[in-house]
């Protein structure tokens, strides 16, 4: 069991999603997306304090949010930056603790599962720095000038999140992304430009980040496999 803080994404804008909100507020079986994603660590005993990063825009919905859905404690609204990684920097600069493993996770991510999260935090302390991926199921190919260039699939992995870190790794990751101007579209790969060991944990597939207006029948269509499963 190792305890650990998380960074939790949620100021985004959602444009992919083509809503008229922020997707984080999409109702899913009558409740917000990112209360769903909260849910899994405000219950988990492990998790010791919530970095909730927003849009300053959406503080008072998010405030109204935190209250009708009792989270009384651990939670902390921190205001997010232009790009993914900046509201990173804002969420890892607003950590109360700057020692032990700290998870960052996207909001627009709420299947992960517990026992995903028990082996991604014990390697990101053993290792360092860890994350959560599955094998890609597809033939990629590389499209450059120069033509078509098939990847071998047996080393490909689709990156998810958490990905989780000694709070020391990516605390100077970022330092350095932002000194070289490096904008990355994880925060794994950060770590990787310093040359430091990022292990791979194998997650779900059902763990999906909701991205697309098609994403959120692929997210009923799980919430409601889950309930069935629970009725066994
Ligand atoms: N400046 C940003 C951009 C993104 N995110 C968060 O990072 C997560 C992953 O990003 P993505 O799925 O791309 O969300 P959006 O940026 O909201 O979507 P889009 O790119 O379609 O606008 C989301 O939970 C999003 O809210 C964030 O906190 N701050
Ligand atoms: C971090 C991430 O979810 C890993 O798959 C992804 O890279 C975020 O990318 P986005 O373009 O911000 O959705």
């Amino acid at each position: 069991m190792v305890p650990y803080q998380i960074i939790i994404l949620a100021a985004g804008q959602g444009k992919r999603m083509k809503a008229k909100q922020n997707k984080q507020f999409i109702s899913l079986e009558n409740k917000p997306l990112i209360v769903h994603t909260l849910d899994v660590f405000y219950n988990d005993p492990n998790c010791t304090l919530i970095n909730l990063v927003i849009n300053p825009n959406e503080q008072s919905e998010m405030e109204n949010l935190l209250a009708h859905f009792k989270y009384t404690n651990k939670v902390s609204l921190v205001h997010g930056g232009v790009e993914r990684q900046d509201s990173v920097y804002q969420g890892l600069k607003a950590c109360a603790s700057k020692d032990g493993v700290v998870l960052i996770h996207d909001g627009a991510r709420p299947f992960v599962k517990k026992d995903s999260l028990e082996r991604l935090t014990e390697q990101a302390e053993y290792i360092g720095a860890a994350l959560l991926a599955v094998p890609v199921t597809d033939t990629i190919k590389r499209k450059t000038d120069s033509g078509l260039t098939s990847l071998n699939r047996n080393e490909l992995w689709a990156a998810q999140t958490p990905q989780a870190f000694h709070f020391s790794i990516i605390e100077k990751a970022h330092e350095h992304a932002k000194k070289t101007g490096y904008l990355g579209t994880d925060d794994a790969s950060l770590v990787e430009r310093l040359g430091l060991p990022v292990e791979i944990v194998q997650g779900s597939y059902d763990n999906i980040k909701l991205t697309t207006p098609e994403d959120v029948e692929k997210a009923q269509a799980i919430l409601k496999k889950r309930s069935m499963n629970k009725g066994e």
